[in-house]
């Protein structure tokens, strides 16, 4: 079993977290390709201060790797050039190629587990205009038919979203039953693969109090609820709309094992205040577990070795955890002539 590590945005704590975790104890014995710049992992380790030196492979050694870890240098963000704490399109630039690297490695079934230290979206849509975001860039990478969701994961309790990067102005006018029940089959799916099979979903109501009665909006009554009708009908052990204000209090007190939430940020901030330092972001819906910490590039603390492990740590253990119980099965599409150097997968919008 093998994990494909992309390193982040150079001008972020992405560096530095890529190589405090390949020093970590629970890392030791693992098979792990790092794909990125060997400049920018040298960064990393400086200012995380510790050792790395791993044995450097090329784009046509991966179907033959070694054991342990392995460096796959594309050497395409030289250090010297990158600015601490800044979005650059070169730094974004990197992301994306280490991102798509690590994606074909997957689809050619040579790993088994993506994972990636923090990207910055902002760094990405500076080197390519087109770019929304991880959603909508894995699915052009990986040609998928299929959308996978971002999930939230504390060992407590889960949160997936029914939409995540689009402005929230639009949040209302993009939630339909269809789309809410698709999220629910897919936590629900999910979760099972986790080992938490027939795990209680609370859906998180859209409009306080759950619109109470109409007062305030008519979406919970009109498409949350039958949203729920429809996945209970289903097996899936879903209730709702709950009012969001008290939806993660009752998954906390042991009522709930995930939270389905209909944006963003009625999420993450219940769950980073609840575990900022162990909160991982889950991809799921492509076969093999895509994994990176809940948190992002963190500028203001670049390169001064503060970053906390915990998250990416955490990303990892999860991202192993998830392989090791769904050993992948159908991921060996051949890499292409010239496949970690071409140009890029487009992205596309992924207004979920
Ligand atoms: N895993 C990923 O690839 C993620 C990437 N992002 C991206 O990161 C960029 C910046 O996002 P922000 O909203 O500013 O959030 P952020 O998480 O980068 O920073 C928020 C605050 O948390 C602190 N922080 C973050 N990680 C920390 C750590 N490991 N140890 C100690 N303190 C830490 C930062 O110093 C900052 O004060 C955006 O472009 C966003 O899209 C955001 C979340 C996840
Ligand atoms: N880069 C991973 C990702 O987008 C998940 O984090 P968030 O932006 O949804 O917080």
């Amino acid at each position: 079993m093998r994990v494909a590590l992309a390193i982040g945005d150079a001008g972020g704590v992405g560096p530095e977290l890529a190589a405090k975790l390949l020093t970590h104890g629970d890392l030791q014995g693992q098979d792990v390709v790092v794909v990125g710049d060997a400049s920018v992992l040298a960064m990393g380790a400086r200012h995380a201060e510790v050792d790395l030196d791993l044995p450097v492979v090329s784009a046509d050694q991966v179907n033959v790797l070694p054991s342990g870890h392995v460096l796959l240098d594309l050497g395409n963000c030289p250090a010297g050039g990158t600015v601490l704490g800044q979005s650059s399109p070169e730094a974004g630039a990197a992301s994306l190629q280490n991102f798509a690297t690590v994606l074909r490695l997957a689809k050619a079934g040579i790993v088994d587990v993506v994972m990636f230290t923090p990207f910055n979206k902002h760094s990405m849509r500076l080197a390519r205009p087109s770019y929304v975001d991880e959603i909508g860039f894995i699915d052009m990478t990986l040609s998928s038919d299929r959308s996978g969701r971002e999930f939230n994961v504390l060992e407590e309790v889960w949160n997936a979203r029914v939409t995540s990067h689009i402005p929230l102005r639009q949040v209302a006018e993009t939630l339909s039953v269809e789309r809410i029940l698709g999220s629910l089959r897919l936590t629900a799916e999910v979760m099972a693969g986790a080992g938490k099979p027939g795990a209680r979903i609370g859906v998180a109501a859209l409009n306080p109090h759950a619109g109470d009665g109409r007062n305030f909006g008519h979406e919970d009554d009109d498409i949350i609820a039958p949203a729920v009708e429809a996945a209970v009908a289903e097996g899936i052990p879903a209730t709702g709309p709950v009012p969001s204000d008290t939806v993660f209090v009752r998954a906390t007190r042991g009522e709930f094992d995930a939270v389905l939430t209909m944006y963003h940020d009625q999420g993450q901030i219940a769950m980073k205040l609840m575990g900022f330092d162990r909160g991982v972001t889950l991809i799921a819906g492509y076969g093999f577990p895509i994994v990176t910490p809940a948190h992002g590039t963190a500028f203001d603390i670049a390169g001064k070795g503060k970053a906390d492990l915990g998250a990416t740590l955490e990303a990892a253990r999860l991202g192993i955890r998830l392989a090791k119980l769904n050993p992948a099965s159908g991921n060996t599409v051949p890499l292409a002539e010239g496949w970690a150097t071409d140009e890029v997968a487009p992205s596309r919008s992924a207004a979920e």
